[in-house]
């Protein structure tokens, strides 16, 4: 497959702003340049009206990373939140980073999600430590099938800690649920750790009232209407960014979404 080539491999230099993938995606300013919205407009959601690549135009626009490790799931998760298509079968691990833009419609406003796909190779980092900081929100991935993956979100809150905006919205999204035969991590040990987080983000953030982690039980069965579940992350985030978390609990779209509270 060739999913994860190309783009990847040239969108590794260290600065978000040097990735010839942001002149395709990028929708106002001129490839590469720190004005683009990639880099700084998005990471506001105030951010006036502006125009997507597919010529949508946007009310309001977010950033948000997939991060974890290796083979969770972020490039798959991407390209179904995209193209709602599932990607099965072989695994070309990603090189660097790369983005999908998603323009959802809100009650009448439109909302832009532009969506980092990060490699999860530990070669990889120092490429993904940049783009952290323009990031409102962190979907944090482990896959229930892959102990290991789960016990590593520890140091992927180490890493966000130290990189991301301190007001991020994190989420941590338990992949691959589906593969119930092949679970090591229980529901309850993902909903436990989705409470360690959020009390780490209350340390770590000065606007705790804003932080949000939780837990989603992806379940993959295929064909999957992901409107509901990709509106609900979109209402998400301008809640936290507008008034503070509301906190949810609920079920759509094949994703179980569990609130820790806080
Ligand atoms: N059963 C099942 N398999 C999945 C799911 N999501 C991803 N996979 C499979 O897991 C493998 C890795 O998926 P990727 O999306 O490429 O993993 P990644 O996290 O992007 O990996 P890196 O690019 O190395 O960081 C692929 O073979 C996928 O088909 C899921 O929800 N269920």
């Amino acid at each position: 497959m060739s999913r994860k080539k190309a783009a990847k491999g040239k969108s590794s230099a260290s600065s978000p702003c040097a990735s010839p993938r942001r002149k395709a995606g990028g929708k106002r300013g001129k490839g590469g340049s720190r004005s683009e919205p990639q880099a700084n407009g998005l990471a506001h959601p105030c951010r006036p009206p502006g125009l997507s690549s597919s010529g949508e135009f946007y009310d309001l626009a977010f950033k948000v990373m997939l991060v974890g490790d290796s083979g969770v799931g972020k490039t798959c998760l991407l390209v179904r939140f995209k193209d709602g298509a599932f990607l099965a079968g072989s695994f070309i691990s990603t090189v660097g980073i790369d983005f999908r833009n998603k323009v959802l419609n809100l009650d009448g406003v439109k909302i832009k999600l532009q969506i980092w796909d990060t490699a999860g190779q530990e070669r990889f980092r120092s490429v993904t430590h940049a783009y952290y900081r323009d990031a409102q929100a962190l979907l944090l991935l482990y896959d229930v099938t892959n102990k290991k993956s789960f016990d590593n979100i520890q140091a992927w809150l180490t890493e966000i800690h130290e990189y991301a905006q301190q007001d991020v919205v994190l989420m941590l999204l338990g992949n691959k649920a589906e593969v119930t035969h092949e679970r090591v991590v229980k529901r309850e040990e993902g909903e436990k750790l989705a409470k360690v987080c959020l009390s780490e983000m209350h340390t770590y953030n000065k606007h705790a009232h804003k932080t949000h982690a939780d837990l989603c039980v992806q379940t993959y069965t295929p064909p999957l209407a992901n409107t509901q579940e990709t509106n609900w992350f979109a209402i998400k985030l301008m809640q936290s960014k507008k008034s503070g978390w509301q906190g949810y609990t609920g079920v759509g779209g094949g994703m179980t979404t569990i609130s820790a509270g806080w």
